[in-house]
């Protein structure tokens, strides 16, 4: 039997090295230096291995793997993850809007998020607590890959309400990861990743979920399975209850109130992709009012409501 003082110590060190760890890859707001979280980390690792009973699931030791998988199971997606109908050009944003108010008989606000470019991933949460993670697959079945996703330190393995729900968002590997890994790999005389978004897929479709530990993956979440598990009524404060849930969220979204508002965040976004952390490819429109999403419907294979505008390619970098 662990003494009282023990099991105390236990769950108070849990709860203040999620937090440290919530405000570093969560808010990239650290309020300790390293050496802090590194010997309470260490404390903690001392305790859970002389009683290996007190290990919880969302212990920050749970974080670093430990089991290489056989495989990957199929997870059937109950509520389909939809595509998005992409545009190239002002002309067609423009049709979109003409399309949204004919069917709403007038004028809406719209939502802009950045178009990430990592790997869509789906969170099943029940009572507050992650219990699966799949990728998208084909919108219907996807892999379970749970037990690499507990490894992305920016995904929160305890929300802060007990609620259940099922969040949807893309993992991604930030730029400067992807560069340290590509110089890594080529002085192990490994083949290098073409581009982040396929490092994130590689690092997620890792057997060995140490591996997958160690590539420093992140996440932006930015919608959810069913709207009725949320408060919100409105994609733009939907964002916010995710992130006031403990999620990521991108910060760069805005609700604009015309189609030429959302026009000129394109633009500002088409000169900005480079100086961002993370690659991007377009902007995700949004009609914002969810009962407006609901009476724009869905074609067999898209959302009526949304569009996904990519940007050409970026000139390769010389
Ligand atoms: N295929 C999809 O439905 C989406 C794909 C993406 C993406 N790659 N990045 C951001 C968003 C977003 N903020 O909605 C979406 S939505």
């Amino acid at each position: 039997m662990v003494e009282d003082s023990v099991v105390k110590r236990a769950k108070e060190l849990r709860e203040q090295l999620n937090q440290y760890s919530y405000e570093y890859y969560v808010k990239d707001a650290p309020s300790v230096e390293d050496f802090v979280y590194d010997s309470l980390y260490q404390e903690l690792v001392d305790i859970e291995n002389r009683h290996p009973e007190l290990v919880t699931e969302d212990s920050p030791t749970q974080r670093v793997g430990g089991r290489v998988l056989e495989g990957f199971e199929k997870v059937v997606h109950n509520v389909p993850l939809y595509s998005l109908n992409d545009v190239f050009n002002k002309e067609d944003i423009t049709a979109f809007d003409q399309r949204v108010q004919k069917a709403l008989g007038h004028q809406v606000s719209y939502t802009c998020e950045l178009k990430i470019d990592g790997l869509s991933v789906s969170l099943r949460y029940e009572d507050g607590k992650l219990v699966q993670g799949a990728t998208r697959g084909d919108g219907s079945v996807g892999e379970d890959i749970t037990e690499n996703l507990k490894t992305v330190r920016s995904i929160p393995l305890k929300l802060k309400n007990s609620v259940t729900l099922e969040a949807r968002g893309e993992c991604y590997m930030p730029k400067k990861s992807f560069m340290r890994l590509n110089q890594n790999r080529e002085e192990e005389g490994q083949d290098i990743f073409a581009n982040p978004r396929n490092a994130a897929a590689g690092s997620l479709r890792q057997l060995d979920t140490k591996i997958t530990a160690k590539r420093n993956l992140s996440t932006f979440l930015y919608s959810v399975a069913d709207t009725n598990s949320l408060s919100s009524s409105s994609q733009y404060e939907a964002l916010q209850e995710l992130e006031d849930l403990g999620f990521q969220t991108n910060q760069e979204r805005k609700l604009c109130r015309s189609i030429d508002e959302v026009w000129d965040y394109i633009e500002d976004f088409q000169e900005k992709r480079g100086d961002l952390p993370y690659e991007i490819d377009g902007v995700v429109i949004k009609v914002n009012d969810f009962d407006q999403q609901e009476t724009l419907g869905y074609t067999v294979k898209a959302p009526r409501w949304a569009i996904a505008y990519k940007f050409p390619p970026e000139e390769a970098q010389t």
